[in-house]
């Protein structure tokens, strides 16, 4: 694999231990409804799957479609109220990115989250503020796994796309890499469920630790 032009991140459940405070938000609805809570062990594998992957789990898909709206409203007030309480960057992510700065490779993020909850989040992260280029879910009219934002991201970043690795923890995320022609890696550490066989999403690499991945560069 030769050394890649820009290497662009997933951001929840790939540099960012994000589940226990989306967990927390995800209970606090349900508590004041008086719902049963959901442990970690279920909600961290479908953390990357965001606010509505996380109330379709708790509240089955017909209640969830009911209640959409009013329901995302409530858990994204809630997570936002306390956003990087138990949040952390995954063992690993801060050395890598130093590695990859002392490396000269330029580094992106590009997210499914909203951009209003990432730019309140990522301050809490020195190493991931310095990321200037960060593409977030409502940056353009459509997300991932649409590859635009990855295109949108290169295109800031002014390299060619088909040079770029996308690393991610989600389908959604190896399918927009390859349909923008990067190489993919799945970050396996992630938030993948029991039920999920990321063997058969068409990633090129897995990894099972953030620096693992610059075994990738050697
Ligand atoms: O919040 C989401 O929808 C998921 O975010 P991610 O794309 O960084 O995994």
């Amino acid at each position: 694999m030769s050394r890649p032009a820009a290497i662009l991140f997933d951001l929840d459940g790939t540099l960012l231990d994000t589940a226990p405070d989306l967990g927390a938000a995800l209970n606090r609805v349900l508590k004041a409804e008086q719902r049963p809570l959901v442990s970690a062990s279920d909600y961290t594998p479908i953390a990357s799957h965001g606010s509505a992957g996380l109330l379709r789990f708790a509240y089955g898909e017909a209640e969830f479609e009911q209640r959409k709206d009013e329901l995302r409203h409530k858990f994204l007030s809630f997570y936002s109220e306390a956003i990087a309480e138990q949040t952390q960057l995954f063992a690993g992510v801060s050395e890598l990115l130093a590695q990859l700065q002392q490396q000269q490779i330029p580094v992106a993020i590009v997210t499914n989250k909203p951009t209003a909850l990432t730019v309140q989040l990522l301050p809490s992260f020195p190493e991931l503020a310095a990321i200037e280029v960060v593409v977030c879910g409502d940056t353009l009219a459509v997300a991932k796994p649409s590859p635009q934002p990855l295109l949108h991201a290169t295109q800031a970043l002014q390299v060619v796309a088909g040079d770029c690795w996308y690393v991610g923890d989600a389908e959604r995320d190896i399918q927009a890499g390859r349909a923008a022609g990067m190489r993919t890696i799945v970050a396996n550490y992630g938030y993948i469920s029991a039920i999920e066989t990321p063997t058969a999403w068409g990633a090129d690499s897995f990894i099972e630790t953030p620096l693992e991945l610059l075994d990738l560069l050697t």
